[in-house]
């Protein structure tokens, strides 16, 4: 498949893998995939990678190709999608993999709020911020759904260094008015016109990187009028929006009582107006088969974080069962309800997740043994999954010609030093076994290049951008 558009930047040959739909692995090796200077892929070529392939394109692209860059995947390597994180706490980065003792409620108040306060501090807020972009690149996260803080300046800072960083996704100021600690805590005014402020500014900033995202924290500590408020705002302006649903039991219950005229924890957020098809909802482990309903009718999509609710003790989410009702699900890291910071690391909890229903059911002696995920199933929730609740399956997810390059280089050879290597393979391994290994046994030392939208923003390798030729 090829395009006919603007001259060739890049030049990839080797094996490329994606997943195109759910449950489907597709390996294609040899490959020829070529990339122009918006950072499209502009052709895609199974078997055409090869030294032949290679020049008949060059010559067909004549002057086109006059400055590309060719970079040759070696027999450890091959280019996978870049990774989605649809739900993270950039504040909370600065405490992560600390504070796994407490559940859910007292764990806001223990750590995340006094933490989520310092964010006033705008060099705080920058420092943190750098710290934690670029290290969610480092893991290959090319796409990240970020709560920020309900304060507007830092949120800014937030939105300024994915920016400047190169990495894509949606920035969401902190909603909560409500039931929230006096240092942590805005008005319905403030609340509304911090939102307003944000999307404005990041609408100003002109990049189709990034994406303001409504940000109601959750039900709890949003009046019930300023859900309404932002249901209103995200449905006129077509904003995406997220929160979290569902995710504790004590959790559940206080929106029982703060909510006593609505008829369940999801119908809260969808009388007011802000579930749908750009609406991504974390958790969601505790719904009803009738609250799943109106997630389907609306198109809702969910943030699976299976480190987060493992760690904060929440409950296992049943992926299986969303996926059979054909509910939109991508992960999340949920930074830092759990310890972990990359969506690889999120890929294996989840398939423990689903391996410890799966035996839960057949210990119970349940007529339906629950299927756990598969290792196919994973990466699309990692990738194309995750592109789809952001909207973003058009653009980002897979290797298809017309949409972005936002890809990771990986090398399960990369050289650790003293004759050892990221992940060690074997003459038996073909590239299904690499690819499981990667995902099972690999990490940011793998992750040689990571690109967004044809740009380098993160690699291991110093003057490591390909062969360079003249034509
Ligand atoms: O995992 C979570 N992290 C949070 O910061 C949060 N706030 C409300 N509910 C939440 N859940
Ligand atoms: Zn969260």
């Amino acid at each position: 498949m090829t395009k006919d558009a603007g001259t060739i930047q890049h030049l990839f040959s080797g094996t490329c893998i994606d997943t195109p739909e759910l449950g489907k692995l597709r390996i294609m090796l040899n490959t020829l995939l070529a990339v122009n200077e918006l950072g499209r892929i502009v052709a895609l070529v199974e078997g055409g990678g090869g030294n032949e392939g290679i020049q008949t394109y060059l010559t067909k692209m004549g002057d086109r190709a006059k400055e590309v860059t060719i970079h040759r995947l070696g027999s450890q390597e091959f280019l996978f999608p870049g990774l989605v994180d649809t739900h993270l706490h950039a504040p909370q980065y600065v405490f992560t993999g600390t504070g796994g003792d407490t559940p859910l409620l007292e764990w806001l108040e223990k750590y995340t709020f006094p933490q989520e306060s310092r964010f006033k501090d705008l060099n705080h807020a920058q420092h943190v911020y750098e710290r934690c972009v670029r290290r969610l690149l480092r893991n290959g996260t090319t796409t990240a759904a970020y709560f920020a803080t309900m304060h507007v300046p830092a949120t800014k800072v937030l939105a300024d260094t994915m920016l400047r960083l190169g990495q894509r996704g949606w920035v969401g100021k902190v909603c909560m008015d409500a039931n929230s600690p006096a240092f942590l805590r805005e008005t319905h005014k403030e609340a509304l016109e911090g939102t307003r402020e944000i999307v404005s500014y990041i609408q100003s900033l002109d990049t189709p990187l990034l994406r303001p995202c409504v940000t109601p924290r959750f039900a709890i500590s949003c009046a019930d009028e300023t859900l309404r408020s932002l249901g209103n705002l995200a449905s006129t302006m077509s904003l995406p929006v997220q929160s979290h649903l569902s995710e504790n039991k004590g959790e559940c219950e206080a929106v029982r009582q703060l909510f006593p005229n609505h008829a369940n924890y999801t119908d809260v957020y969808h009388e007011t107006g802000l579930l749908g098809p750009s609406t991504v909802m974390a958790h969601c482990i505790h719904l009803s088969q009738e609250e799943k309903k109106v997630i389907k009718a609306t198109g809702t999509g969910i943030s699976h974080c299976p480190g987060s609710n493992f760690s904060l003790r929440s409950g296992i989410l049943n992926v299986r069962s969303l996926l059979q009702q054909n509910i939109p699900v991508g992960l999340g890291t949920d930074v830092s309800g759990g310890y972990g910071t990359s969506i690889m690391g999120t890929m294996r909890e989840a398939i423990t997740a689903s391996r410890l229903l799966h035996a839960l059911s057949e210990e119970r002696g349940e007529k339906e043994t629950l299927e756990s995920l598969t290792l196919e199933e994973v990466l699309y929730l990692a990738t194309l999954g995750g592109a789809g609740i952001m909207g973003l399956a058009k653009e980002v997810g897979s290797f298809e010609v017309g949409k972005s390059l936002d890809v990771l280089r990986v090398n399960l050879g990369a050289d650790l030093g003293g004759g050892d290597v990221a992940v060690d393979t074997f003459g038996q391994d073909g590239p299904r076994e690499k690819l499981e290994k990667w995902v099972n046994l690999g990490d940011d030392r793998t992750l040689t290049h990571v690109w967004v939208s044809g740009k380098l923003v993160h690699t291991t390798l110093e003057n490591e951008a390909g062969t360079r030729i003249k034509a």
